[in-house]
């Protein structure tokens, strides 16, 4: 289970975060969403040991997350896509996953051989480009490959940082069902930022509001509809 306990974050003048508590259990999917400049990425960026807390504590299951590093987070099982694609655009697509596999390996090997690679990249239709170097390949498929590549991770808790952004309606209802199926399977606790609101509202279990740095609710998804502030915040586009 994540928790996050009180978290503030600071650019000079600019509170990102300001005192941030949430909780996310195995198996649930929390969506994370406010305004543009909200702080989403921010939160997202402390939880995975991007960005230093200025204040507060972060911590996955007992092991503490907090200001650790990005590698410290990957080896506890912290996986996550970014909101600008970063494969490594050299390597190919199955070496970006293998490096991910690699990974879960040396950390949790009893994990990483219940992950079978070849399996992934075929549900996810890159077995026929698994040789291409990444940056060659659709932007459709990097999307897909980036996911691939947390899940060879074996997350415990998977981050997906607008992974919807750039599909169509039926792209965006294929990645909701794919995204339950990742729960379903790994159980990871998974949170998804995204502003396509259907999106957020099918797939998630409850739904955490941000609006600058702070945290304005967080409920279940017909809740959040029938929130006077979020309401407020989205001037009548919830329905
Ligand atoms: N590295 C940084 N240096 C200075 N200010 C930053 C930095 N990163 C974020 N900020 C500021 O912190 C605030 C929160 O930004 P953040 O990117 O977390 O919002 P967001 O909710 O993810 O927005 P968006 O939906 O546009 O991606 C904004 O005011 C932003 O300008």
């Amino acid at each position: 289970m994540l928790s996050v306990r009180n978290v503030s974050k600071s650019f000079g003048g600019v509170h990102a975060l300001r005192d941030v508590s949430l909780a996310c259990g195995e198996s649930e999917i929390l969506g994370l969403i406010g305004p543009n400049g909200a702080g989403k990425s921010t939160l997202v960026n402390a939880i995975s040991g991007v960005l230093v807390p200025s204040q507060g504590h972060i911590a996955l299951d007992s092991e503490d997350l907090t200001g650790r590093g990005p590698e410290h987070a990957a080896h506890l099982g912290v996986g996550r896509t970014f909101q600008n694609l970063r494969l490594f655009p050299s390597m190919t697509a199955r070496q970006n996953i293998e490096v991910a596999h690699i990974t879960c390996r040396r950390q949790r090997p009893a994990v990483a051989a219940a992950i079978d690679v070849e399996a992934l990249m075929a549900e996810y239709g890159l077995d026929a480009v698994a040789d291409r170097p990444a940056g060659t390949l659709p932007y459709g498929q990097q999307r897909r490959l980036e996911i691939v590549r947390a899940l060879a991770l074996g997350p415990k808790l998977l981050l997906l940082d607008e992974p919807a952004a750039g599909m169509n309606d039926y792209e965006s209802e294929e990645l909701a069902h794919a995204v339950q199926r990742i729960r379903d399977r790994t159980r990871a606790a998974i949170i998804v930022i995204d502003h396509d609101l259907r999106f957020i509202m099918s797939v998630c279990d409850r739904i955490c509001v941000l609006d600058m740095g702070e945290v304005v609710a967080i409920d279940a998804p017909a809740a959040i509809r029938a929130n006077p502030k979020v309401i407020d915040i989205y001037l009548g586009q919830m329905n």
